[in-house]
């Protein structure tokens, strides 16, 4: 490995609620220690929900290594030391712990270098990000903090994805087999390959119980994997029991549906059951990019904000998804995800009906465009990428280089 005189990362990480906050920045920390050698310590002040997708994770440790990241409990006030590297990422505008705020003033008032201040914001399709992502800000210590703007555009800072995700995700569903090996590892009994298998990761909305009714009386056979959470919700009355009562492992058939229930895995083993699926429904940040990168036709279920600002940002990102698309695959697409996210379940059935009877060529331009958009998405670069480029264009330290042999 090479090694590096700027290599040693702090990420903090206030886990707001579900698992997106966490799932964003233990993706990003592994791709930095794995890619470029970096030492990243992930402090995290909610180890019970990271361990929804790290499932290895020991609650009660406070300090811990996996997969070259060291991940260290964030608790008030901060019990473990900290001690400034090269690069400080707060997460999603927490606030960051008294004692690191007063060791950045002091290292500052000693005029000895402190590290390059980074705010890693929330994903977002929308056109403004070009213009602010990268700006400083001066802050009342007297250091600047950068806004770090994840985007689709070759101006922001970009999308998290592993070097060679997409050869594996290739390779992966080359062979028929790694799917069926994936069902029979989770537990998952009477999938046909050929049957059609739907995973579903999502919030409540009424629009999920109403597919379900529609896949009931499907001709074929439907499966649906569906982890443990809040997708349940809104499917008491159709499993006419409580979402509490549900576990893992458990099954409901349901006329040509077989509702799965599934524990959750780690990232990885998300990764393929998305690779796996052949429609997702997907939710929040990160499990949406996944679904992207899954070359797979997907339900965006977006995080709801106040005053409906959702939906804005909802159609910002449908709107590049669908520039190079068939209108006709275009619209009905769109309008799918518009229903699912507004609740309009008889506009959710009629589009799901539409996509699902187009003709063969508008088929092969959608099948052409699921694998197109990951590679144009990226512009060129992935996020860790250009927020390498964009800590050595402001660091005073040696520059970081990619290792030229794998670490
Ligand atoms: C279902 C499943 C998910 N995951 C991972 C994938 C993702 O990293 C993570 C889920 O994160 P998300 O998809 O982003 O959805 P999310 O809804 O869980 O997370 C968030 O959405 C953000 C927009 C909000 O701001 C956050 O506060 C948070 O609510 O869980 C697994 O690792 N294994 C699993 O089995």
């Amino acid at each position: 490995m090479k090694t590096t005189t700027a290599s040693r990362w702090d990420i903090f990480c206030l886990v707001v609620d579900n698992f997106g906050d966490i799932g964003v920045t233990w993706r990003l920390a592994k791709q930095l220690h794995k890619e470029y050698g970096i030492h990243v310590t992930l402090w995290v002040d909610c180890l019970a929900s990271f361990a929804h997708i790290l499932p290895a994770l020991d609650i009660k440790q406070r300090s811990q290594h996996f997969d070259g990241v060291t991940i260290k409990l964030w608790d008030q006030p901060l019990s473990q030391d900290y001690c400034a590297g090269d690069v400080l990422i707060e997460a999603f505008a927490c606030e960051l712990p008294a004692s690191v705020k007063d060791e950045l003033s002091r290292l500052n008032a000693a005029k000895q270098t402190v590290p390059v201040w980074l705010n890693l914001e929330y994903l977002c399709a929308e056109a403004w990000v070009d213009g602010c992502h990268g700006l400083p800000s001066m802050q009342t210590n007297g250091l600047l903090k950068y806004f770090y703007f994840p985007g689709f555009s070759d101006k922001s800072g970009g999308l998290i994805c592993e070097q060679g995700l997409f050869s594996e995700r290739d390779a992966w569903q080359a062979d028929t087999c790694n799917k069926v090996n994936l069902f029979t590892q989770l537990g998952l009994k009477g999938i046909d390959p050929a049957d059609t298998v739907i995973s579903i990761f999502s919030y409540e909305t009424p629009a999920l119980a109403a597919l379900c009714k529609l896949w009931q009386q499907s001709k074929d056979k439907v499966h649906a994997l569906i982890p443990k959470g809040r997708s349940l919700n809104s499917l008491t009355a159709l499993l006419n029991c409580d979402a509490s009562d549900i576990m893992p492992g458990q099954q409901f058939h349901l006329g040509n549906l077989t509702i799965h229930i599934l524990p959750m895995t780690d990232q990885q083993g998300y990764d393929r059951l998305l690779w796996s699926a052949d429609f997702n429904i997907v939710r929040g940040e990160d499990s949406f990019l996944r679904a992207q990168w899954a070359a797979k036709p997907f339900i965006w279920h977006i995080y709801p904000q106040e005053d409906d600002y959702h939906l804005v940002k909802l159609r910002a990102f449908l709107e590049i998804y669908c520039d190079n698309l068939a209108p006709e695959l275009a619209n009905h697409w769109s309008e799918l995800n518009i229903a699912f996210n507004t609740g309009e379940s008889n506009s959710v059935l009629s589009h799901w009906e539409q996509l699902n009877s187009v003709d063969l060529s508008l088929l092969q331009d959608g099948q052409h465009h699921l694998q197109q958009w990951p590679v144009d998405a990226l512009n060129d670069a992935d996020l860790a990428t250009r927020l390498i480029n964009f800590v050595n264009s402001k660091s005073s330290r040696a520059k970081i280089e990619k290792p030229k042999i794998g670490i």
